[in-house]
């Protein structure tokens, strides 16, 4: 079969070397877990063929032999592989001019396109009468309710300014240039909910709060998910018995009603956010397993009013400290997934006005404040109606990307040769079998190979540093933009395909281009051999309050490269399912894809998307390559 000799092949190839050394390295698995995790970089390490990471030569025995007698065979098969790679491989380098008349050079363009044109923050919040909100295409969606305290309208007068400004300038002063967050009556803002709200703020009473509305995501339900066991319970009833029982009818109600049961979930982790309301930058340490001094570790810098994600357990405590003095506890947590949104905050509201506007003379700073209030105070009536966390930025756009539908396990989307198999509602995950083929496989590990691995590393938020956490996740990795090759020019055209999304917007990712018309980075390529893991994490990040796009990885299309027996599944700890208590557990299968959305359908993020890679259990490597999609733009 060709997945097996697939394996063969890079455990030939590319499992020679004995992964000792980092099998007993993993400790157990960490409580905490930073939201994204990965260089969003694609820099060019300049790293050599063969990564550098302690190979044990073997012994050599056979020394009498002639070197070139040897290793004829292996020089031999390493020259037609550079030749076939090669002429697969065409680069747009001048030395490879040859092979280019063969196919036409690559194209990556990075022309400005439209998908941004029109975005707006406020797109999807409403002060006009309920009635008039638009009926949501999908039934999943349900109106809430939110309340805003009226000083918070010139925060949001600002906002829906700064939405009617073209460019990213003008954008900025707009939401900057707020006279100090004080309310002026001249502002020219068309938008007709803009216009309810300042209806709302001359007619209410002070003390009257202003009333918005939106939609927040419904869970759903296991009679969701698994529609031919709610339907079976109902027919039963309806029919008392009377008609002819099919299959699914004899199963008793009682069987019914436990096959309608999540089992009790063997993981407890959750998202939490962290968010810095005073005006000095702190650091966020985890308190660590032994609960001394020695245990402590950094999670993050957070700037003031920023935010840091991280993944963590009910019961870890965290505290906060100076920037420059990190033996001080400013104030310290024990969380749980019901206060997953913590905020410190040591100031009172009119300390910090009197503290920014009187004493800093800084009303820019004093309206990110302002803003983070505000996003403080959707977040509780959000939690209220949906009974999540809100883990995103007040207020954020719906996800403007298109969403595979996930109503119930085993739907199927067919799209061209691929089937999309629904393998969780809740999180939203798809398997995709023959996403690439055993061959395609073995070229983007070499393309990952010549590149060259190094450990991976995390990073907590778009603003937060990096750490290299071994503890967390022990792989290797590096990264191929699109115009790499024509397999990688291809993988994102598929990608695009695949995901519905307009193919123009995958281009390369360019760190250096202001223009941020990019939705997908590069493609990573990661490597984990024996013992090795990646603890649950979630892959969104953390924007900036100020971020105008709030900007996160949507989705996340996973390929494994290599089939693995032993170890190495994807586990998506918290899927909704009746038969796993540890969730979803998908085996890597050379050529298959997943396909999950890290968000939610309603501006949040998904914290049920979390999931990891268990430890690899027998000596074959581990290859994946996974592409992240952002909405509504990377950065
Ligand atoms: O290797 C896997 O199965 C998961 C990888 C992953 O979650 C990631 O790279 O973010
Ligand atoms: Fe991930």
């Amino acid at each position: 079969m060709t997945t097996s000799s697939t394996k063969d092949f890079s455990d030939r190839l590319l499992d020679l070397r004995p992964s000792s050394s980092f099998g007993d390295k993993v400790d157990e698995p960490d409580p905490i877990k930073t939201f994204s995790d990965d260089e969003e970089d694609d820099n060019d390490d300049s790293q050599s063929m063969n990564d550098n990471d302690d190979d044990d030569d073997e012994e050599d025995d056979s020394s009498k032999v002639p070197f070139w007698k040897q290793h004829l065979v292996a020089i031999v098969i390493a020259l037609i592989a550079s030749i076939a790679g090669h002429l697969y491989n065409q680069s747009r380098t001048p030395a490879s001019s040859f092979y280019n008349t063969f196919l036409p050079p690559l194209e990556n363009s990075l022309e400005p396109h439209d998908h941004l044109d029109g975005f707006r923050r406020t797109a999807n919040i409403s002060f006009c009468l309920k009635e008039t909100m638009p009926p949501m295409a999908t039934g999943r969606l349900k109106l809430m309710d939110f309340y805003i305290s009226k000083e918070h309208f010139p925060t949001l007068q600002y906002m829906y300014l700064a939405d009617q400004e073209g460019t990213m300038d003008t954008y900025q002063n707009a939401l900057n240039n707020n006279h100090g967050g004080e309310w002026i009556d001249d502002l020219n803002i068309e938008d007709s909910q803009y216009q309810c709200l300042l209806d709302q703020y001359h007619n209410k009473p002070q003390n009257i709060k202003l009333k918005g509305h939106t939609y927040y995501f419904t869970d759903p339900t296991m009679e969701d998910i698994y529609p031919e066991l709610a339907a079976a319970s109902s027919i039963g009833s309806l029919n008392g018995g009377g008609v002819a029982k099919t299959k699914v009818l004899a199963v008793s109600s009682r069987e019914r009603k436990r096959k309608l049961q999540q089992p009790p979930l063997t993981f407890t982790g959750f998202a939490a956010k962290f968010v810095n309301l005073s005006s000095k930058t702190v650091l966020l340490f985890w308190d660590g397993k032994g609960g001394h001094d020695s245990s402590k570790r950094l999670v993050a810098e957070i700037a003031p009013f920023e935010s840091v994600g991280t993944a963590t357990t009910p019961g870890q405590s965290f505290h906060v400290t100076p920037l420059y003095d990190a033996a001080t506890a400013l104030q310290r947590w024990v969380v749980t997934a019901d206060t997953a949104l913590i905020f410190y905050e040591p100031m009172t509201p009119n300390e910090m006005k009197r503290h920014l506007l009187e004493e800093e003379n800084d009303p820019k700073t004093y309206a990110m404040y302002q803003r983070q209030v505000l996003n403080q105070a959707f977040a509780r009536d959000y939690t209220v109606a949906s009974k999540r966390t809100w883990l995103a930025n007040f207020p954020r756009q719906f996800p403007m990307h298109y969403m595979h539908p996930a109503q119930y396990i085993g739907q199927e989307h067919v799209i061209g040769d691929w089937t999309l198999k629904v393998a969780s509602v809740t999180p939203r995950v798809f398997i995709i079998d023959n996403f690439l083929t055993p061959q395609e496989c073995h070229e983007i590990i070499r393309l990952g190979v010549d590149k060259g691995l190094k450990p991976s590393t995390l990073h907590a938020s778009a603003t937060a540093r990096e750490t290299n956490d071994t503890a967390t996740r022990s792989s290797s990795n590096t990264w191929l933009a699109r115009d790499t090759s024509y397999l990688t020019e291809d993988i994102y055209q598929r990608a695009a395909k695949l995901t519905n999304i307009d193919e123009d917007l995958f281009q390369k990712f360019h760190e250096t281009s202001a223009q941020h018309h990019s939705i997908a980075e590069s493609l990573q390529i990661v490597r984990y051999r024996k013992g090795e893991e990646y603890t649950p994490h979630h892959d969104f990040v953390s924007p900036s309050i100020n971020n105008r796009f709030q900007g996160t990885r949507f989705a996340t299309l996973l390929i494994y490269l290599n089939t693995v027996e032993e170890g190495g599944e994807t586990r998506f700890p918290r899927a909704v399912n009746n038969y796993n208590a540890a969730g979803l557990e998908i085996s890597p299968n050379a050529g298959t894809a997943l396909l999950f959305y890290n968000m939610l359908e309603d501006g949040n993020v998904d914290d049920l998307s979390q999931h990891g890679s268990n430890k690899i259990l027998g000596n074959a490597n581990k290859w994946v390559a996974n592409l992240w999609i952002w909405d509504p733009v990377i950065g």
